[in-house]
């Protein structure tokens, strides 16, 4: 994720500007890891991702002996080597100082992104006063009011429009899909039967890392890319010597993908290895897709199926949420299913639910649902609840107290989100945080 660092002189509005950008984009108060406690900063989701916001006057100490000017170097130094883009706040209406020009010309030797944010321009009346800020050399500058919430729309667009893009899994894009599974189980006669059929297949493209090919593959506007499929077509046994590094193949096609078919066989489901590998892909956040093959080997027998499925469910009860598809590599039967069914999981694992439909869930699942507590009258509270993210579909809540959260709980509302929104083969993921009396005024 990208940092974006706010800088300035003491007393320019910097923890407002936080305070305001975080309060309106929801701030999750999180530790940001391997980064010092005392720094105030928040994730900020926005439409077209994510960055870090990190307020760096945050960073000294309350009664810091050091002279201003001192405290603003650290500052600038911290923020220069940690950052993707700085915001420069000063003070629109009190005028530019010497510190001000200090600070802008270290800035501009080191050739980052800066955006001068002119603060406390509270009126358009004043806005004539912020050109003062044009003196500092600066290509770009805003006023805005922190304090009155004056242009911070436009401020959160101009940041976001210089941030790295981020890699993204949109909906448009192609999506990766890894088939895994046990030896033998037909991977390969899945793969040629989805690319080889009807001339789909587009092209094998050499992949990152040597003897990685991935095949892609347009169906129905769709571009499935198919992950490391090198491995899956050379068909040499594998030698035990060999087993670790197609683990670890495995593990990384898993790592690569956006959706994970995993392949078993009729005979034989729901192993202790599928048990692995479902949980890897849990993990990971990755879409699961369960498919069995060789079904023409066991369908004669009518109550086969109802038994295989009840056993998945019991067996891979972790993965519930993964549809589960029949299928025969050998006659192709239901092989057609399969990128309807990607594609169904990939949409759920992009979804994303506004705040308010989400406090509306959160009302309906708590109506009659008694709150988990300390056993000595003291029960959860959830203030409110707001989506961060995307694949997986991330959730935080703010709540009185995270330690009243049971796994039971956490369980009961991952279930009641299912029913109430569409999440089939996605994960779900839940954060706790203890609701502050301000965005990160105490972090
Ligand atoms: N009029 C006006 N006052 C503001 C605005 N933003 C902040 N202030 C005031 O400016 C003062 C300083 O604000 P802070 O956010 O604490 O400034 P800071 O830059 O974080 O200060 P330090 O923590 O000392 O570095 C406070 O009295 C704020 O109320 C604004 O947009 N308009
Ligand atoms: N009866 C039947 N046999 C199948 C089916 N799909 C694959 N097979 C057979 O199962 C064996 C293994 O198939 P592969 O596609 O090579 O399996 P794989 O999972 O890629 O195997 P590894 O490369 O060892 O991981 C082959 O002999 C296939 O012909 C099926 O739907 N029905």
């Amino acid at each position: 994720m990208a940092i974006v660092s706010i800088i300035g002189r003491p007393n320019v509005g910097k923890s407002s500007l936080f305070n305001r950008i975080a309060g309106q984009r929801l701030a999750i108060v999180d530790d940001l890891p391997g980064v010092t406690r005392d720094r105030l900063y928040a994730p900020i989701t926005t439409d077209r991702g994510q960055f870090y916001l990190v307020d760096t006057g945050g960073l000294e100490e309350e009664n810091s002996e050091r002279p201003f000017a001192e405290s603003v170097r650290r500052q600038v130094h911290l923020a220069l080597a940690e950052s993707d883009l700085v915001l420069f706040v000063v003070d629109g209406r009190g005028g530019i100082n010497a510190l001000d020009r200090e600070v802008a010309m270290t800035l501009r030797r080191s050739e980052r992104p800066v955006l001068v944010v002119a603060n406390k321009i509270d009126d358009p009346k004043h806005d004539e006063a912020y050109y003062d800020v044009f003196e500092l050399g600066f290509e770009e500058a805003i006023p805005v009011s922190a304090e009155h919430n004056r242009n911070i729309s436009t401020l959160l667009e101009m940041i976001e429009e210089r941030l790295p893009r981020q890699e993204s899994l949109d909906a448009e894009d192609e999506i990766r899909v890894a088939l895994v599974g046990r030896p033998n189980v037909g991977k390969s006669s899945i793969l040629n039967e989805l690319t080889g059929s009807d001339r789909s297949l587009v092209s094998d493209i050499p992949g990152t890392t040597r003897d990685v090919v991935d095949s892609v593959v347009v169906r129905d506007d769709r571009r499935f890319r198919f992950v490391d499929t090198a491995g899956l077509r050379r068909k040499s046994r594998i030698d035990s010597r060999l087993e670790y590094y197609s683990t670890v193949r495995t593990f990384q096609a898993i790592d690569r993908s956006d959706v994970v078919l995993l392949v078993m066989e009729g005979t034989e489901v729901a192993t202790d290895q599928d048990k692995r590998l479902a949980g890897h892909i849990v993990e990971q956040g990755r879409g699961l897709v369960l498919v069995v093959n060789k079904w023409d080997l066991v369908s004669k027998d009518p109550s086969f199926g109802p038994k295989l499925l009840k056993k998945i469910r019991e067996e891979l009860s972790f993965v519930d949420h993964a549809p589960v598809v029949f299928v025969s590599a050998l006659s192709g039967r239901s092989v057609g299913r399969l990128p309807e069914a990607i594609c169904r999981v990939q949409e759920n694992r992009c979804r994303r639910i506004v705040t308010s439909r989400l406090n509306e869930m959160l009302r309906d699942i708590l109506a009659f649902e008694r709150m988990p507590g300390d056993g000595k009258g003291r029960y959860l509270r959830i203030s409110y609840l707001a989506q961060v993210s995307v694949t997986p579909p991330t959730f935080v809540f703010f709540v009185n107290d995270p330690s009243l959260v049971t796994v039971a709980f956490e369980r009961y509302v991952i279930r009641q989100l299912r029913k109430m929104e569409t999440f089939e083969g996605t994960p779900l993921r839940l954060f706790w945080r203890k609701k502050r009396p301000s965005a990160a005024s105490t972090a």
